[in-house]
């Protein structure tokens, strides 16, 4: 299905500034607006976009009063969780996860257990998506539906424990398996899910080897899971089930599923494995399976729409950090040293820009969202050649993606066309590229420089979750587990707004998350780097 969007009110953006908006509030449930660009109040024809995830149609017309409310229907609709009693008569039974275990504070066995800490969350408990109400289009970093920025509230559904479930667990098969790239804390979520399974009762927990590939290469055999087995393997980076990409055949994984008899399956993985998943639950429906099928976002990336962030991105951009501490050292020791870094973002640069901004040490960031020119009076290496004359040594921090992917740049390097495994385009090395670019040109102004050129990639993402992640990870793990209980499917657990919720898959595969380059995050990454526009 496809939502439609019709614009009519009295607003005076441009035509194009206030379509680009409209597109992003249904691609990402956002809208970045500013009046200040606006030019003509000619340029209100009916907007109708579709978008594919969308699971309703809705019709806006700012003119209409009822609106808002036409908004919130939708948004309701849409962010409604699906649930395996959506196609089955199913009657719950009381929950096997008890809240009531925890000692008293004396450890008296007569006094009443500590239950009324925490109850169980009911299924109409939501938090909201969005807190702040912008005044105008043109405050700082406006997020807005309306021409007026009217507020509008967006609700989501809390994650954790339900009193009831759907599952007898010492019934349940349950199976875990990770996708994709690498992350730090793959191994943090699968112990999470484990623990908590047991906790519920679950005997039959069983890992996928080597992402979607496990459930159908010959030779791949299903590994059982046990606290035990598990209890220590937080302690290294990498994933203990291992990953891969590509071969992803629905059909076959859910014969798969079928076969094995697994009721409960946890995939752990980015924006490629999110459709996956969803692409498995839609076929677990079709074929009338009771399989939860419940997934957790993984990514170094942080390319996942709507949430906070993935596990992994704070410990990659951590890891990162180190990666440009070094190249300054290396730079600031060296005649006309330039340090060069480049970091991971299949297509965006939320990592570059993040350890840019964490380590203080960056003087030119580039990213994907960001065009930007190389040559020329504005270009990069004419401000280098500045940085080095007055400063003596300069950092620059590159996106992997820079100058390369999005729609709005000019392109500087040209990829091949190739696609990994999973489908994802096989980016240029622009690092390499750079470096390249730069001893050319201070070799043809004859300044001597000294570049140093550090590419981390690996090392970034195969570390180990640090604090922030690990934290992350035992709440998202261990609310994948409540929320398969509670009967949801074709969801994923993650946090919003700093609150933990559980999102229909089908609202995070929109399109990646990009670094909003209007936006407060990229103009503070700029005043730390003093950092001109390079076009
Ligand atoms: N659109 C899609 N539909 C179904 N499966 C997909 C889709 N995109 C990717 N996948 C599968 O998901 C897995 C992981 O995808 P990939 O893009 O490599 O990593 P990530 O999930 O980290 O983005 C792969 O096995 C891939 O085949
Ligand atoms: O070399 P690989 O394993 O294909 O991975 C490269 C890609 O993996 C990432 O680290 C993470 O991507 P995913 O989240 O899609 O796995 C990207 O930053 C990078 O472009
Ligand atoms: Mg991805």
């Amino acid at each position: 299905m496809a939502a439609a969007v019709k614009t009519s009110g009295g607003f005076c953006n441009t035509q194009q500034q206030w379509l680009h908006s409209t597109r992003d509030l249904f691609l990402h449930g956002s809208t970045h607006s500013n009046a200040k660009e606006c030019k003509s109040k000619k340029a209100k024809k009916p907007i109708s976009l579709r978008v594919k995830a969308t699971s309703t149609k809705v019709e806006l017309d700012f003119n209409d009063p009822s609106w808002k409310q036409n908004f919130q229907e939708d948004w309701d609709n849409r962010f409604n969780l699906p649930r395996i009693t959506d196609i089955y008569d199913l009657k719950p039974r009381p929950t096997t996860f008890s809240l009531k275990k925890q000692r008293t504070p004396t450890g008296d066995e007569d006094s009443t257990p500590m239950d009324m800490w925490n109850g169980y969350v009911n299924n109409d408990d939501r938090a909201l998506m969005k807190v702040i109400k912008y005044s105008s289009p043109t405050s700082a970093g406006a997020e807005c539906i309306d021409p007026d920025c009217s507020w509008v509230e967006q609700w989501v559904h809390r994650a954790g424990p339900r009193k009831d479930i759907y599952y007898e667990p010492n019934e349940v098969k349950a199976a875990i398996v990770t996708c994709g790239g690498l992350c730090p804390g793959l191994n943090d979520v699968i112990r999470q899910v484990v623990f908590t399974l047991e906790t519920y009762g679950v005997k039959n927990i069983v890992g996928i080897p080597f992402g979607f590939r496990g459930f159908f290469e010959k030779g791949l055999k299903e590994m059982p899971l046990s606290r035990n087995l598990v209890e220590n393997i937080n302690l290294a980076g990498g994933s203990f089930l291992g990953v891969s990409r590509g071969g992803a055949k629905t059909s076959e994984i859910v014969d798969s599923i079928q076969a094995r008899r697994i009721d409960m399956l946890f995939v752990l993985g980015g924006n490629g494995t999110h459709a996956g998943a969803n692409a498995i639950h839609d076929e677990c429906r079709k074929r009338k399976l009771k399989v939860s099928v419940v997934a957790v976002p993984k990514t170094i990336d942080n390319d996942i729409p709507l949430m906070d962030k993935t596990f992994g991105f704070d410990t990659a951009v951590e890891e990162a950090q180190r990666a440009i501490n070094s190249a300054y050292i290396e730079a600031r020791s060296a005649y006309h040293g330039i340090g060069l870094v480049k970091l991971m973002g299949r297509s965006s640069g939320f990592i570059a820009m993040h350890a840019s901004l964490s380590s203080g040490q960056v003087d030119v960031c580039l990213i994907p969202e960001v065009s930007f020119a190389l040559d020329g009076e504005y270009g990069v290496l004419q401000h280098l050649e500045q940085l080095i004359k007055n400063k003596g040594f300069c950092v620059v921090c590159v996106a992997e993606a820079a100058g390369q992917v999005s729609e709005l740049i000019v392109e500087l390097l040209q990829n091949s066309g190739a696609t990994d495994a999973s489908g994802n385009t096989i980016l240029s090395d622009i690092g390499v590229h750079m470096q390249q670019k730069i001893k050319t040109h201070f070799k043809g102004i004859g300044v001597h420089a000294d570049i140093k050129y550090i590419d981390p990639t690996y090392m970034v993402r195969a570390c180990r979750a640090n604090a922030s992640d690990a934290i992350l990870c035992t709440v998202l793990g261990q609310n994948a587990v409540h929320g398969a209980f509670a009967g949801f499917s074709g969801i994923t657990s993650c946090i919003c707004n700093t609150h933990y919720v559980y999102l229909p898959v089908t609202q995070v595969i929109t399109a990646p998350k990009r670094v909003n380059h209007k936006g407060r995050m990229w103009h503070r990454c700029l005043t730390s780097t003093g950092q001109p526009d390079f076009r």
